[in-house]
């Protein structure tokens, strides 16, 4: 047994015997009765700051325990995967108030989606103008030309003529392009690391449909190891400014929307895509066949339009959910992250504690090349970051699902007559046909997971679309009961 003794220092009388403390707490002598009340004063006041900062941490200890309850859902793969897009549809079953508040944050974002595409329009236009305007044939091949026959030539509208309305066109759409400019900085806030890539893309940090707002719900923006620091807000001078941005470019747009219409459905327009010289992406594509409705005056983007939407996820944003099951009430922290290469090193400091993982891959993607290195085909990067994922040590035991994304525009590319086989020669003579492509894929990513399945965990697969509100809340009720399943029985075994 430990013998203790009294420190030297400390002379006391019988009653402060072992409370060192008591000397200080003791009246001073010869105390007045206004000092008197005070020191009582004094007292009652720190006494108070205490017990408040008891309940602090109490109230702080009670939250870390609650939110190790909590289920964290990581969602994982490439840039233009679909993350963001999948994030919204659990905003919409969830918390769609949220994404009601944001609905007209959204038309910028679609404003940008048509700008941008009009000048690529033009950019492909001139280049192969100079072959001939006529016949997009005769161009050499590039690196993307599949020699799909000619559906719909007319050879014998004269050259010049398509040349000269293309560019009365150009003429009469130029108020609408010298607006690309006020609109990419008008949504990257100012940020300089935001600013368009060649391909057009702006990246932005998740969330930016809040700036200047005065509440962000429940969403905030990674921040562990201080990676990304908090969004700027614009104050509110800024805001009445870009506003009235918007409002002009609407109304640019809105006197133009036959011109777009125009150059849209033109014969030359049409043929560089049949010939593949020209190659938009799929929202692109989506709102300018959307041109005369998105560009009505009044417009209020639809929710197909905010799930058609692109805009590029800069950091990590978590988005928090209630979800209830079985009379139960889980809080659900959902970290959607930018995907593109310079973006991943964000990731690592989410994956100690993460319960699940929808990892995205969009089977779409075999004709095209990364962004970011244009040499490396998209399918052989997710399947690179699939492995990635599939062996990383802070990972093993999280709930691992994956989504083979886009499977509408895979379709859509196989009834266009886009050989696989040319893009992914390992495919062989197997059939140009959906289901058989999308087996193949699926194989691969299948054995990915295989190979690197220490832990013995379950992979879940679903075929997705993720712009289809129906059948991705179908998908996200399933993986919302499997993670729970998950989830009770490990609260069982705790
Ligand atoms: N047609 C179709 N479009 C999709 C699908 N999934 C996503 N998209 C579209 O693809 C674009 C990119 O989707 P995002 O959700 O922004 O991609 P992301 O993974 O968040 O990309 P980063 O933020 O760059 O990492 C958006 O315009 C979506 O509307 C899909 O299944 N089908
Ligand atoms: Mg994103």
């Amino acid at each position: 047994m430990l013998r203790t003794s009294r420190p030297p220092s400390v002379h006391s009388t019988n009653t402060e015997l072992g409370d060192p403390f008591s000397a200080h707490l003791r009246p001073p002598p010869g105390e007045t009765e206004p000092d008197r009340q005070l020191r009582l004063q004094q007292e009652a006041e720190a006494k108070r700051i205490s017990d408040s900062i008891d309940e602090e941490l109490k109230q702080d200890a009670k939250r870390i325990s609650k939110r190790k309850q909590d289920v964290k859902l990581l969602l994982l793969g490439q840039a233009e995967s679909g993350k963001s897009t999948l994030q919204k549809q659990f905003q919409l079953m969830y918390n769609p108030n949220s994404l009601e508040e944001e609905r007209l944050s959204w038309r910028p974002v679609v404003y940008y989606n048509i700008v941008r595409p009009i000048r690529r329009i033009f950019e492909v236009v001139d280049a192969y103008a100079e072959l001939d305007y006529d016949d997009p044939e005769s161009v050499i091949g590039t690196p993307d030309s599949v020699g799909i026959g000619s559906s719909s030539g007319d050879h014998s509208i004269d050259s010049t003529t398509a040349e000269r309305e293309i560019s009365t066109l150009r003429l009469r759409l130029s108020p609408l392009l010298t607006t690309e400019a006020s609109l990419a900085e008008r949504l990257s806030g100012g940020n300089a690391a935001a600013a368009p890539s060649a391909k057009g893309n702006l990246l932005v940090r998740s969330g930016w449909q809040l700036l200047g707002k005065g509440k962000r719900d429940r969403t905030s923006y990674g921040g562990r190891n201080s990676l990304d620091a908090a969004p700027r807000r614009s104050d509110d001078s800024g805001k009445a400014d870009t506003d009235k941005l918007i409002e002009e470019v609407a109304a640019i747009l809105s006197a133009c929307k036959d011109d777009v219409r125009e150059l849209w459905e033109h014969h030359h327009v049409r043929k560089l895509r049949e010939k593949r010289r020209l190659r938009l992406e799929e929202w692109a594509e989506f709102f300018l066949d959307n041109i005369t409705r998105v560009s009505s005056s009044g417009y209020i983007p639809t929710t197909d339009d905010i799930l058609h939407a692109r805009i590029q996820t800069m950091g990590v944003a978590e988005h928090i959910f209630d979800m209830s099951l079985h009379g139960r009430t889980v809080t659900w922290h959902l970290y959607d992250v930018g995907g593109a290469r310079g973006q991943r090193h964000t990731w690592v400091p989410y994956f100690d504690d993460a319960s699940a993982i929808i990892f995205m891959a969009p089977v779409s993607a075999f004709d095209q090349y990364l962004e970011e290195d244009p040499r490396t085909n998209r399918i052989d990067d997710s399947l690179q970051l699939f492995t990635n994922i599939c062996s990383h040590r802070l990972l093993k035991h999280a709930h691992l699902v994956l989504f083979l994304n886009k499977t509408d525009v895979l379709q859509a590319k196989i009834a266009r007559g886009v050989r696989v086989n040319k893009y992914i020669t390992s495919y062989g003579d197997r059939p140009n046909e959906f289901d058989s492509v999308v087996n193949y894929f699926r194989a691969h990513f299948t054995q990915v997971h295989k190979r690197n399945n220490e832990s013995m965990r379950v992979l879940y697969t679903h075929l997705t679309s993720v712009v289809d509100k129906k059948a991705t809340h179908s998908v996200i009720t399933n993986v919302r009961d499997s993670i729970f399943r998950v989830y009770l029985q490990s609260a069982a075994l705790v």
